[in-house]
């Protein structure tokens, strides 16, 4: 199972763009990238959420009622622009598509698991050329929980026809690290996403890799443990 953003494909810029048209559209400033790199991999709503939070007016005092319109308005902006720019200000990461070239060499049936709606991660990996390795695409809207919870994750090991305790995944947070220690799943990270603003080797894994072709030298060279 392997995540998206920051695993994948590094889509700050999109969101950087995305985000930017939405917070313009209903009058505030946009923000910057680092500040978007923390709040990246919890799922739309809550970026969203996030950001509206974050570049709320000083003082601004706001009825629910309101606040859960402004929130569905800026949703909708953002979907819009993001289904519009999805891919063009992203890039896969230097090993991403070689990792996983080798790991189907392997034999491995592979899931793409992402905490982005459904119909914004298949155009995405079909931009990047990614969506062939996949036997199946599940985003943060494919179940009823996302990641941190352990449910897409056995849900998707379902869909493999594999148990949780043989199925790897490949993530760049601790989002990805909690819901596969929670799913039963060993877990390996990559050390150049994003984690929150927190440092990687910091967050309980099984390994981290520097790219994904070098996880899947690792697995070819694996040797059976008894
Ligand atoms: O939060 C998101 O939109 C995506 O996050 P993920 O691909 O890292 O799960
Ligand atoms: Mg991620």
């Amino acid at each position: 199972m392997v995540d998206l953003d920051g695993t994948l494909v590094d889509t700050l810029g999109d969101f950087e763009a995305a985000l930017a048209a939405m917070l313009t559209a209903i009058g505030r400033h946009p923000l910057s990238r680092a500040q978007i790199e923390r709040l990246v991999g919890k799922g739309s709503e809550h970026l969203i959420r996030s950001v509206l939070a974050l570049t709320a007016p000083a003082g601004a005092q706001q009825d629910p009622a309101a606040q859960e319109a402004l929130t569905e308005q800026a949703w909708r902006y953002y979907q819009a622009e993001y289904l519009r720019i999805n891919g063009q200000c992203s890039t896969a990461y230097s090993g991403a598509e070689a990792g996983l070239k080798a790991l189907r060499a392997q034999g491995l049936r592979l899931a793409c698991l992402t905490n982005k709606p459904i119909a914004f991660a298949r155009p995405l990996l079909a931009a990047k050329g990614l969506e062939g390795y996949f036997d199946h695409v599940f985003g943060g809207d494919s179940f009823a929980r996302k990641k941190p919870d352990p449910l897409p994750l056995i849900e998707t090991c379902r869909a493999l026809r594999s148990a949780p305790a043989q199925t790897l995944m490949v993530g760049d947070s601790s989002n990805d690290a909690a819901a596969a220690r929670a799913a039963g799943c060993p877990v390996v990270l990559v050390t150049y996403g994003y984690n929150h603003g927190e440092p990687i080797r910091a967050v309980d894994a099984d390994g981290f890799v520097d790219r994904l072709d070098a996880l899947a030298l690792r697995a070819a060279t694996a040797t059976p443990t008894q």
